[in-house]
Order: structure tokens, then sequence, then C-alpha cells
């Protein structure tokens, strides 16, 4: 039986200390349920005592969340820990967390504390802390440059106070993984009563090794590690929550121990607190990044189609992925083209006629950094998407924007020779320009890309928008340029109805055929 890794989530404290990563209550709220569905054990939701906002914060979190543990920030003094103990007080489970610096620099420089005042202020506040929960835990703040001895005295004093979780943070991110857990592997064998409580890492990512220092510490006796999703966190960041589940889970041959988190949840949650914070998530980001799934180079795709495990350790379904995927580009070889268009109900009736298919392929890859599926359309049956293009034309376009007033468009298309005529509302002019087209074509369609290029310069420049369009597992580019970004924006998601017809998904859908006066 494997022991079980503690995961701490401090996305709402932590994570909230990236400059520009500030979150509403209402936000904190939907971030901390979407961390309990994960089943993260303990939620940092804030630091009560900061302002009168993050103490309703964190109380709102503490209100609705159950399972998890929710847990508040405190200094090592009398009001920030009365505060925390006040915000968390509704959680069924719930957890002071307080803290102090314990590294000379820190002492002597910020606090301008002596170490026997640092270590009293820590016994004191975690004697209050234990007045309102059993729960609490205390944390020597910069222990990545604290002297071993001076941590081993103020832990077993913390201990002694009646802490129940030691957390040993590296706060700038300094140590290195071999050294931080021996420091870990020390502390838990020379602390005398170390065996009264767990044992935690909080480790910043300023060396880019939040993940392999907090993973080391584990190896060495930590039982819990302190993360974020997307490792949002002060400067570099925290170790990052998904990084460290994954691992665990993937190399189960090498840590005896495991965690409750249900992976499912990874992708969704790292797409809300990217969603709410604004912090978008590199392409390239192990687990949750749009690449952690994504092979481009034909090797690749021929090993994956054949056997999956041939280039993936994890299955992307596991994290939460709907799928693998196989993108499309110059590296691609016949395997993955070939696989792509049967999805897309091509057949190759020879080897022949795939090679020369297969050519053109690689002469517009070439040229085009993505190939996408109309591309591939448009290879094999340029007829068919000559035609294609022709169904829906715009013929004229109104939009009306007013402060105070929702804005407005009035379309008319030509819907294969027939004018059709409809308008709507929408968040903006594009957005109600898209839906007054949709209110003609009903394709169902869901927007995945809006983006506006410059293609001149100056006040007078062409816009070109690119509109992306997903249905029925097919997915369009439409582009369309104007000097008006709204006409451009029309003509792009016209190109991509356009689109979608030539790939057969609208002549399934009656509402299509049927779009008239
Ligand atoms: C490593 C970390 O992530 S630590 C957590 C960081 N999070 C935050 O700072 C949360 C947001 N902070 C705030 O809103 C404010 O800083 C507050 C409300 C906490 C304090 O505000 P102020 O009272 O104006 O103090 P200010 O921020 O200027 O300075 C911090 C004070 O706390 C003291 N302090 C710092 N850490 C601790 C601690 N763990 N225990 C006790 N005192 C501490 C400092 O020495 C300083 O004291 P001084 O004013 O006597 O010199
Ligand atoms: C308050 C502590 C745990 C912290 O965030 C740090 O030291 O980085
Ligand atoms: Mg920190």
């Amino acid at each position: 039986m494997k022991d079980t890794l503690i995961i701490f989530d401090t996305t709402l404290r932590d994570g909230e200390q990236s400059p520009g990563a500030s979150m509403t209550q209402d936000e904190k709220v939907r971030i901390a349920k979407a961390l309990e569905r994960m089943k993260v054990d303990v939620i940092e939701a804030g630091f009560a005592a900061a302002s009168n906002g993050d103490f309703a914060a964190v109380r709102a979190v503490a209100q609705c969340i159950t399972e998890s543990v929710v847990c508040s920030l405190a200094r090592a003094n009398a009001a920030d820990i009365t505060k925390a103990a006040e915000a968390i007080a509704p959680a069924p489970r719930k957890r002071i967390h307080t803290f102090i610096a314990t590294s000379p620099i820190h002492m002597e420089k910020k606090l301008r504390m002596h170490p026997d005042q640092v270590v009293q202020a820590a016994v004191g506040a975690v004697k209050l802390a234990r007045t309102f929960t059993d729960d609490v835990e205390f944390s020597c703040e910069d222990a990545g440059r604290s002297e071993p001895d001076f941590l081993c005295r103020i832990i077993e004093a913390a201990i002694d106070a009646g802490a129940r979780t030691i957390n040993i943070p590296d706060t700038v991110g300094y140590t290195l993984p071999h050294m931080f857990g021996e420091l870990i592997r020390s502390l838990i064998e020379r602390i005398p009563n170390a065996h009264k409580a767990v044992f935690s890492v909080h480790c910043h990512n300023d060396l880019g090794l939040a993940v392999a220092n907090s993973l080391a510490a584990a190896l060495n006796g930590a039982r819990q590690i302190e993360c974020t999703i997307n490792g949002l966190g002060e400067r570099a960041g925290n170790a990052a929550l998904e990084e460290i589940v994954m691992a665990i889970r993937t190399r189960a041959d090498v840590f005896p121990f495991d965690t409750r988190i249900d992976t499912t949840q990874i992708v969704p949650t790292s797409r809300l607190v990217s969603g709410i914070t604004g912090f978008p998530v590199q392409p390239n980001k192990a687990i949750v990044g749009a690449n952690a799934f994504a092979h481009e180079s034909g090797i690749h795709q021929d090993g994956v189609l054949k056997h999956r495990q041939t280039y993936e350790i994890m299955r992307a379904e596991d994290v939460g992925w709907s799928a693998n995927r196989l993108v499309l580009g110059k590296h691609s070889g016949r395997a993955a083209f070939r696989a792509r268009l049967e999805e897309l109900g091509y057949t190759f009736k020879s080897d022949a006629e795939l090679a020369e298919a297969f050519a053109r392929f690689k002469d517009l890859a070439d040229k085009k950094h993505e190939i996408f599926d109309e591309d591939l359309q448009a290879l094999v049956s340029e007829t068919q998407h000559a035609q294609a293009h022709e169904r829906v034309q715009l013929l004229e376009l109104e939009a009306m924007s007013k402060t105070g007033v929702r804005p407005v468009a009035r379309v008319a298309l030509l819907v294969d020779g027939q004018r059709c005529e409809a308008q709507a509302q929408g968040d903006g002019p594009v957005d109600a320009v898209f839906a007054a087209i949709e209110n003609i074509v009903k394709t169902g369609a869901k927007l995945l890309l809006f983006s506006v290029n410059n293609i001149t310069t100056g006040t007078d420049a062409q816009g070109e928008v690119t509109v992306r369009l997903a249905r029925e597992g097919r997915t369009v580019n439409g582009q369309g340029a104007d000097t008006d970004i709204v006409i451009a924006s029309a003509k792009a998601y016209v190109n991509a109805v356009n689109r979608l017809s030539a790939a057969s998904v609208l002549r399934a859908h009656p509402q299509f055929e049927s779009a008239g006066p």
C-alpha cells in the first residue's frame, strides 16, 4: 500500500500574487469548486488579513467547500491569525497556515528581529492558531536559504507548540534538487519530534526547478506538496500541480506514494484558471499546453498511429484532453496525411493517387505553417472546393455600436442564389455580425479562434481577419480582408462557412439547405 501525498493548492493565494493575476470573489469560488472536484486535499483560499476583499473571498470559499480543507495564510501575529480564523470558520475542515522568515537575510534585514524573537513569535502564533483549529501549519519562510541548525530549533519548537504540518518553502527558488532533498531528509532525521508532523514543501520556480525540487523533497520524506495550477505564483511561479501529479502517476515505478487527484479534471481546471487570470498557457507547457499531446513530425505520427505509446508517456484523455492530435505540417508523412483524409471521408484508389496528393500537400506545407482540414479537401477535390465557395456570399452588412446600447447587426447573404436577411444583437459588433450570419446559415459551429492582423500600415490599414470554426470533429479556417474590421470579420466568417460546406458538413443540415428568404 502506497503512502498518500497531500496536494495543497495555493493558486488562490500564492497564484494570485503573480502580478496581474488578481481574481474576484466569484472567480475564486469557481476555481475553489474546480479544485475540490479535482480532489485537491487542501485549498489555500487566500490571506484573510490582506484586505477586506481577501477576507470576504476566503470566507466565501469556506462557505462552499465541504470536502477539501480550506486554509488561510497569516503572519505570525495575533491580528492576522484572528482574521484567518474568522474567515475560515464556516468550513467543515479548516486550517490556519502561519509563517515567519527564518533565513539570516530575512530575519536581519526584513523582520529586523533576533532569531530568538523569531522562535518566540512562531511559537506564540502556532499556539494561538491552535485555539481556533487543530489543523495548524507552520512555514519557515526562505527555508531554502536558512541555516539547518536554526531550522531544527524553530521546527521542533513549532511542533511542540502544536503545528501538525511543517512547511519548508524554497521561497526564492534558490535550491537544487539534490540539496533540497538532502535538507528535508536531514530535518526529518534530526528533529526529535518530527514524527508528530507532516513535512511539506513549497517551491518557487526562479531557476525552473520548482517541480524537480518538490519531487526530490517527497522522495526524501515530505508528504505534502504545495503547488498551483499552471505553475502560477509570485515572480516565476510555484511548482505546477499538473506536473507534480502526472510525474507521480506516470512514474509510479519510482515514487512510493500517490495522490488522490482526479487527473481528468486537470485540463478543465487549467483552462478555467487561465481564462480567469488572463494568463495564457504556453503551447509547449507540459500536460496542459495545446501541444502537449500534438504530433507534427511524420515519423512520430506514423509511430503514434501504429502504437500510441511510441511517442506518448501519458494518455491525453487521462488529464482531460479529448484526444491526442496529429498536426499536419511540413514535417508530416504519408501515414498521418492518409489517416486524416480517411477521417474526413476520402479514400485513395491507388498508391499513385496518394503519392500525387501527398506531393501537393508537401508543396503547400512549405508555404503554410499548419495545414487545416479545408486545405486537405482542396488538395484532393479542388473542383468541389471552388463550387462550395460560391454557396454563400456576403451582400450587405450594417452594424451599429453606441455607448450604453447592445450592438446590433443586419446582414444580407446570397445563399445558393437566394437573398436571405437576418439581424442579431451581440456583445460587440463582430459578435452581432456572426450571430446574424448564423441566424441564416445555422451551422451551429463553434468559434475556436478570431484574430485580426494588419496587412498594411497606417490608419487606413487593411485588416485581415481569421476565423476558425469547428463542427463535428472538423476544423476550418476562414479569412477576410477589408479596411473595415467588421466587414473583414463578416467575410472571414462567410468564408469559413463555405469551407464547412465544402467539408460536406452542411449538406447534412436541413436548416442550411432550406435557408432562404
Ligand atoms: C513569501 C510570501 O508569499 S509571504 C506572503 C505575501 N503575501 C502578502 O504580502 C499578502 C498581501 N500583503 C498585504 O496586503 C500587506 O503587506 C499586509 C496587509 C499583509 C501588511 O501590510 P502593512 O501592515 O502595511 O505592512 P507592509 O506590507 O508594509 O510590511 C510588512 C510588515 O510585516 C512584517 N512581517 C513580514 N512577514 C511577517 C511574518 N511572517 N510575521 C510577522 N510579521 C511579518 C514585516 O516585517 C513588516 O513589518 P514592519 O511594518 O513592522 O516593518
Ligand atoms: C508563505 C510561504 C509559504 C510562501 O509563499 C513562500 O515562502 O514562498
Ligand atoms: Mg510562495
